[in-house]
């Protein structure tokens, strides 16, 4: 899986602040080409993994190598391949947008006019060419995570490390932060982003690794995900028609909601399953006013995780 186009792989990997264990067995893969999303609760050790990804923490014991290269004996050569977003931008008050991304094209070594150049294409890939000039200290939480996503590409790596890309994004920025994400991945990149926002990660994601407790727990590719027994709400008018219906399958059920907006929920296999229910439902005259799972695949799995849910 990994390669000299930029895969990742750690097996075993653990790592402690004295005495807190925050990754204490993680294995993890990303293959080139793919989203790969990190999923799981506050402080599981999704941002440990990805700063030792990105060489900058090193491992207690465990191999990782990010294409081809162990971050701990070649910390430059892995920082070459990556560019790593971080959860806020960090603070460089007094550059303006612009030189935010080319000093840090500076410190990869482009040379001026190529940073300048690729500076400018990445404000307006992400939207912020009339902050070109301003201090990025005025842009507001989203805009700055824009300008994150550009300093992670300044120097067009081929690895992409996203912690929590999405936060403050407003919902246009959310699809085209998406869309960015699928063409780098079709691009032949490798993408890394963790997120808490589930249903989101659905659209970008290839596949999930689930995190609890420092360890993986769960990896699956989304379609997996999307073939899972998967919980379904469903309304209808009246409810007894459809009760009854279920009932005449001998299909369970569970009362949600209230008096207000009553649904049932069912376990079904598979969407032909859900195909099956909702047409045999029609056939039986049961109006049907709302049919559809009641989360998004990865939320499925995150859910029957019961690996520390608080
Ligand atoms: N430098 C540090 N010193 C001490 N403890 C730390 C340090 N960095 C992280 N931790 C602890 O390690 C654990 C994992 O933290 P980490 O930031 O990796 O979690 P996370 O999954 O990214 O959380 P969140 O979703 O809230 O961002 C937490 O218990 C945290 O308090």
């Amino acid at each position: 899986m990994t390669n000299e186009f930029g895969g990742i792989v750690v097996h075993a990997a653990a790592r402690s602040f004295g005495s807190v264990q925050a990754v204490r067995h993680i294995d993890f893969e990303a293959p080139p080409g793919e989203v790969t999303a990190l999923i799981g609760p506050n402080g599981s050790g999704k941002t440990t993994l990805l700063l030792i990804l990105a060489s900058l923490l090193a491992v207690d014991s465990g191999s990782v190598r990010v294409g081809g290269i162990d971050p701990v004996a070649d910390p430059q050569g892995v920082r070459r391949l990556v560019g790593w977003m971080p959860d806020s931008l960090g603070r460089w008050d007094s550059l303006s947008a612009l030189e935010v991304l080319t000093t840090t094209g500076a410190l990869y070594g482009m040379r001026p006019e190529e940073r300048t150049a690729r500076a400018h294409e990445l404000l307006e890939t992400v939207s912020l060419t009339e902050y070109t000039r301003q201090p990025a200290r005025v842009l507001s939480r989203g805009q700055q995570q824009r300008l994150s996503l550009a300093r992670a590409l300044i120097h067009n790596p081929q690895v992409l490390l996203l912690d929590e890309p999405a936060s403050g994004l407003d919902p246009g920025s959310r699809v085209d932060l998406r869309t960015l994400l699928r063409t780098l991945a079709a691009a032949g990149k490798t993408v890394v982003v963790s997120s808490h926002v589930l249903s989101e990660l659905d659209e970008i994601a290839d596949r999930a690794v689930f995190i609890s407790r420092g360890e993986s727990v769960r990896s699956q590719t989304l379609d997996e995900a999307g073939n899972q027994v998967r919980r379904y709400n469903i309304q209808a008018e009246p409810m007894s028609a459809l009760a009854a219906e279920l009932s005449g399958h001998g299909m369970r059920f569970e009362e949600r909601g209230d008096s207000r907006r009553l649904e049932y929920q069912v376990m079904l296999d598979s969407t032909q399953q859900a195909a099956w229910l909702l047409r045999t439902l029609v056939l039986a005259d049961v109006a049907v006013t709302a049919f559809a799972p009641a989360g998004g695949a990865l939320e499925e799995t995150y859910m029957s995780l019961d690996t520390d849910r608080r």
